[in-house]
């Protein structure tokens, strides 16, 4: 008897290099930064200690945290030249593209000359990356050039202030630092590996950053929050979900917001987001999008055993923010550029040209006619 050779389209299963950062599934559902459990981050810590943790190999102690979250604050500004282009980029652009072009812009404006400064470079687009997506938001869509310096001392904060116009609820403050310690970093996943083949060669922060930014944000990866968010909204009720999530199903439509590459049973940020979003519906009063979310889980589990990854509790929880949908995949940015930047950073200290090879499938060797 042959034995079943193990599918390995799209690079599964094969190891394609080295990192100190994170591990993924490794016992089924784990997802551990630098040995530290997620659950345990998530419940004791601040975004910014993990984006330090992330960068710096280690956790703050209470005054590196200070000096970190104060050097953030102090670099929120954006450039004029910056601000010129965010405000020709038109309101029906989407957010993801704006933050392309933002840091590709910031890249011209204020490149890495050495690899020296990347710290330096990747504080200041973790500042910065906020401000450029909701300026340009506030711009096109309320004509209003906002101050991107507020006093928000979270990056989450910052973000839900300048969307809003107002300082964010200490409830919805906390609900973002929970969403960005969870979207963070994540191992060799698409977009961080984007970043990883880029710095390979020896290319600046800002092109790495700019790439991963474009990979993330493809409904297979980042963009699915949206996506789920898109379909729940087509549910009037639990029931009304199920009975189209079956047809769904049954035409073999891929439904956005379930199952994974790595993990085979369930992703351990699920749970954290999912209780976050019941917290936030009780908050606004919801009496239909948590429980067709919920619906939609337990349809997807008894169908055809799929679990929800990351980003499928992540819509609701964000829409019950008043967080218009379309900037749900920019607000992952946000948060992955820790990790992504990391990678970047890991990548350059123990370099060597990412470059596999391919199965060769075309014609034979022939002569032009
Ligand atoms: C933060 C993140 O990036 S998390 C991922 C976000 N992406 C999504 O939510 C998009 C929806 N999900 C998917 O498309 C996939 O599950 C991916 C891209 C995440 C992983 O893809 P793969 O590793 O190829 O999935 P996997 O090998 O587990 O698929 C097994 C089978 O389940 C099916 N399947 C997997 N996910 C789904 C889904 N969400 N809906 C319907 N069917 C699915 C696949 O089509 C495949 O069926 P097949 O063998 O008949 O082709
Ligand atoms: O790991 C992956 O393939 C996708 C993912 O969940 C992430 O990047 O957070």
């Amino acid at each position: 008897m042959t034995e079943k050779k193990p599918n390995t389209a799209g690079l599964r299963g094969q190891v394609a290099g080295r990192t100190s950062l994170s591990t993924v599934g490794q016992s089924g559902s784990g997802l551990t930064y630098r040995g530290y459990d997620i659950q345990d981050l998530a419940d004791k810590c601040e975004f910014e200690a993990v984006a330090y943790l992330l960068l710096k190999g280690e956790l703050p102690d209470a005054k590196e945290l200070a000096a970190y979250k104060t050097k953030l604050q102090s670099l929120r500004a954006l450039p004029s030249a910056l601000k010129e282009v965010l405000e020709r980029i038109p309101k029906d652009a989407h957010p993801m593209d704006v933050m392309r072009t933002g840091c590709s812009m910031l890249g011209n404006l204020e490149g890495e000359a050495s690899f020296d400064e990347q710290q330096d470079k990747t504080d200041r687009m973790m500042a910065a990356f906020p401000g450029i997506v909701c300026y340009w938001y506030r711009y096109s869509h309320d004509g209003e050039r906002i101050d991107t310096e507020t006093e928000a001392e979270s990056v989450g904060g910052h973000f839900l202030h300048m969307l809003h116009g107002k300082p964010a609820s200490a409830l919805h403050a906390a609900a973002m630092n929970t969403s960005l310690i969870l979207y963070a970093e994540h191992e060799f996943n698409a977009s961080t590996f984007n970043a990883r083949v880029c710095a390979s060669t020896l290319s600046d922060i800002h092109s790495c950053i700019t790439g991963a930014i474009g990979t993330l944000r493809g409904p297979l990866h980042g963009g699915a929050n949206e996506a789920a968010m898109a379909m729940i909204q087509q549910f009037s009720d639990p029931d009304d979900a199920e009975q189209k999530m079956l047809g769904m199903l049954e035409r073999k439509d891929k439904i956005m917001g379930f199952g994974h590459a790595i993990y085979r049973e369930s992703d351990p940020r699920n749970g954290i987001i999912k209780q976050w979003s019941e917290k936030l519906a009780e908050d606004v009063g919801d009496t239909t999008l948590y429980p067709i979310s919920v619906r939609c889980e337990e349809v997807m589990w008894r169908e055809k055993k799929l679990f929800c990854n990351a980003d499928f509790f992540h819509a609701s929880a964000y829409h019950f923010m008043d967080i218009p949908t379309k900037l749900f995949t920019p607000i992952f940015v946000m948060s992955r550029l820790s990790g992504w930047a990391a990678h970047v950073f890991e990548q350059r200290a123990d370099n060597r040209i990412i470059r596999p090879s391919a199965e060769y499938i075309g014609p034979a060797p022939r002569k032009v006619p």
